[in-house]
């Protein structure tokens, strides 16, 4: 087969774009990807080809409902790079695929309705995943499109490991835990028998930390537990989102405060984590740059959030015996992963301190009982690995 798939992962704060070419069986070839950052006071979407050249840049425009211009024009952009070879499908990051979506499915207007639906669990991403697939399904309505889901990779789990202590009839109406960052732990879970078939066999919690942050407690390539639930705002700590919370606090919120259920919908999801705790902003790279008291307060919050819920999912393994660090901040933050690692000590993680400075594969000592590892992740190829067994 040749051609080529187009991938847009529309995350809470930004919009990865990977173009990859068809040849044949073999994994798809990233041709050229692209960001577009949220954080930016004017997006754009910037585009570079493997060697580092920008081949498209335009800005996104605040008023441009469902991107349209900006889709118009990476359409026009893309035919003309492809120079003959087609566009075969669309390939799209969907967070929530809710109780009936456990597989990459292609986007029909019933499914697109259905997807829409699941918005009140995935309000600060649902719309956006899909808003891009509704615009290119009128830009191209002969266009293949294939949304892959956040939540499938976690579809193995079962009770009692996903299921909440309420009563059994909400359980039935699929109020459980659900999970997130499927795709990224997908692409990890493929990364670890590459590293050494005994590192996959080994008790693993992978800590995807980026704008949206969660674990995922590992074994041979499968989820066996979580830190998100029915929505992407349990858990960790996040950018703008608060974690795990005491549900009482919910219904103080409304009944106390008298605050609206969109009001406090607002607050947990947009205004929390890192920007409400330090009252400055929910981007890593700005509390780690900011001498502000309430900043490094704010990022210690975020580190205990994390090292807390590490020894939860060690629990579910029974034990611990490798901790990769991923996403935007795990990737690149030497500080969170330092405090991190820190508190997890007593567990036997031993963080080799230079190797950390240094970014390395590996980070753990030597004789560390729990290896610790770097591994950047790649939601883009995940999406365009399932889109070519779809086609
Ligand atoms: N060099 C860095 N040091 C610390 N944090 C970083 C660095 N680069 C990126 N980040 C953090 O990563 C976050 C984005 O993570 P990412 O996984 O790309 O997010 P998204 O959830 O949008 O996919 C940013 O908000 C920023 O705080
Ligand atoms: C599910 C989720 O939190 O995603 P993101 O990290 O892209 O916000
Ligand atoms: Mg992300």
């Amino acid at each position: 087969m040749s051609g080529a798939i187009l991938v847009l992962n529309s995350g809470s704060s930004s919009i990865k774009f990977g173009l990859y070419a068809l040849t044949g069986k073999s994994d798809p070839n990233l041709l050229c990807k692209g960001l577009l950052d949220e954080h930016d006071a004017t997006p754009r979407l910037t585009i570079k080809d493997v060697s580092g050249n920008v081949v498209f840049d335009q800005p996104r425009h605040r008023d441009d409902n469902g991107n349209r211009v900006l889709l118009t024009g990476l359409l026009e952009w893309i035919d003309a790079y492809l120079t003959g070879d087609r566009l075969l499908a669309i390939g799209h990051r969907v967070v929530h695929g809710g109780r009936d979506f456990v597989t990459p499915v292609e986007v029909t207007d019933a499914i697109l309705d259905a997807l829409f639906a699941l918005t009140p669990l995935a309000p600060m991403h649902q719309p956006s995943g899909l808003s891009p697939i509704r615009t290119l399904r009128s830009l191209r309505p002969g266009l293949r499109q294939i949304a892959c889901f956040d939540t499938a990779y976690h579809r193995r789990l079962a009770p009692p490991v996903n299921r909440y202590a309420l009563p059994r009839r909400y359980e039935a109406i699929g109020i459980h835990r659900y999970g997130f960052h499927g795709l990224s732990y997908e692409f990890i879970a493929g990364c670890l028998p590459e590293i050494s078939p005994a590192l996959a066999s080994k008790r693993t919690v992978v800590a995807h930390l980026g704008s949206g942050s969660s674990l995922c407690a590992m074994r041979q390539g499968t989820s066996v537990d979580t830190t998100m639930g029915l929505t992407p705002l349990d858990g960790l700590m996040m950018a703008t989102r608060c974690g795990a919370i005491d549900p009482g606090v919910l219904l103080y919120l409304q009944q106390g405060l008298g605050m609206s259920v969109g009001d406090i919908e607002h607050l947990l999801y947009n205004k929390s984590g890192l920007l409400g705790v330090s009252e400055l902003s929910g981007d890593m790279r700005v509390l780690l740059a900011s001498a502000d008291p309430r900043a490094a307060e704010a990022i210690d919050l975020f580190c205990l959030y994390a090292a807390r819920e590490v020894t939860v999912m060690a629990n579910a393994l029974g034990g611990l015996e490798c901790l990769v660090f991923t996403g935007g901040i795990g990737e690149h933050s030497i500080k969170v992963r330092q405090k991190i690692c820190d508190r997890l000590q007593w567990l036997g993680v031993q963080l080799d301190m230079v190797a950390n400075d240094r970014g390395n594969q590996r980070i753990s000592k030597e004789n560390s009982p729990v290896e610790i590892r770097i591994i950047p992740t790649n939601e883009e190829i995940m999406i365009a690995r399932h889109c070519l067994e779809m086609l």
